[in-house]
């Protein structure tokens, strides 16, 4: 008999979503997302579009009106069990790492989420330790977080969720409030991690620099996926959908510099 190995199902898996707040706005409509694992997404989409309301039902912080949410095959429900599995697969970094960071240090930070886990002693230690090596901060682990800068702190927050062995790393506005360095240096370190990422951001040349594929969501639907690239050529798509590129800034050249630069050119692909 010939061995078949079933493909891993995708990190993410969002289907006919439709929400609605309590004053009956309607936020998400009919929205469909598939997120294969090892893939970069970027989510674009104007002020209001409705990208953090999906986000926020991506870890059952709201639950969805009609359609389903699975993460990694597992389907986002209200029962407890499920939910907390679905909190550790889904790691989500907010924009501010101070709604993240409230111990006294890096370290104690970091271990909080796997300690909650059942994780200890050298086993915690350990994946204290792998998060921080990530984001390149372990030497910083017994520091007071508020004595870190923002872009450290930043990368802190990104460990916090790192040590919890996510299954999909969700990140709202990464590149916010940090300097060119920092922006760069949070860039490499993103790219390196073996994890599948859906990027929430308003910086359209970091879309084009860390995910190979972009889906522009506008009045609570997805309008346009495709191609980083592709999507940024398109003026005109962009105009309708409140989308700026930085003045000067020509996607076509930026990609063909990426597209040279070997260790840009391709995200990592963990094994299935
Ligand atoms: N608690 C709420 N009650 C009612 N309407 C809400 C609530 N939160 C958000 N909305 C509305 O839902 C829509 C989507 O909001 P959401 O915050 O998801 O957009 P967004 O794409 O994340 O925007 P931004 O880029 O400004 O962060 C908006 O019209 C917003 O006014």
């Amino acid at each position: 008999m010939i061995g078949y190995v079933q493909p891993a199902p995708p990190s993410l898996d969002v289907r006919g979503v439709r929400f609605a707040y309590p004053d009956g706005h309607v936020a998400l409509q009919q929205v469909d997302l598939t997120v294969p694992k090892g893939d970069r997404v970027a989510l674009l989409g104007p002020n209001g579009a409705g990208k953090t309301t999906l986000v926020l039902h991506l870890n059952g912080i709201l639950t969805a009106a009609a359609g389903t949410v699975t993460v990694g095959g597992l389907t986002v429900d209200s029962d407890r069990a499920t939910l907390a599995e679905i909190r550790r697969r889904v790691g989500i970094v907010f924009q501010d790492p101070d709604d993240q960071l409230f111990l006294p240090t890096v370290a104690e930070d970091v271990a909080f989420g796997p300690a909650n886990l059942g994780l200890r002693g050298p086993e915690l230690a350990a994946r204290v330790d792998e998060a921080l090596t990530a984001v390149g901060m372990l030497e910083h682990r017994d520091r007071a977080p508020h004595h870190l800068s923002f872009g450290q702190r930043r990368r802190v927050a990104v460990a916090t969720v790192l040590a919890m062995h996510p299954e999909i790393l969700v990140l709202d506005e990464p590149s916010s409030n940090l300097d060119p360095a920092a922006r760069r240096e949070l860039a490499t370190i993103l790219r390196g991690l073996p994890v599948t990422l859906l990027m929430v951001t308003h910086d359209l040349p970091y879309a084009l620099e860390l995910c190979e594929r972009s889906v522009i969501l506008d009045g609570g639907r997805i309008v346009a996926d495709g191609t980083t690239p592709d999507l940024l050529a398109d003026a005109d798509l962009l105009a309708r959908h409140r989308l700026e590129l930085p003045y000067g800034f020509d996607p076509a050249v930026a990609a063909a510099r990426l597209a040279a630069t070997p260790d840009r050119s391709a995200p990592a692909r963990p094994a299935a």
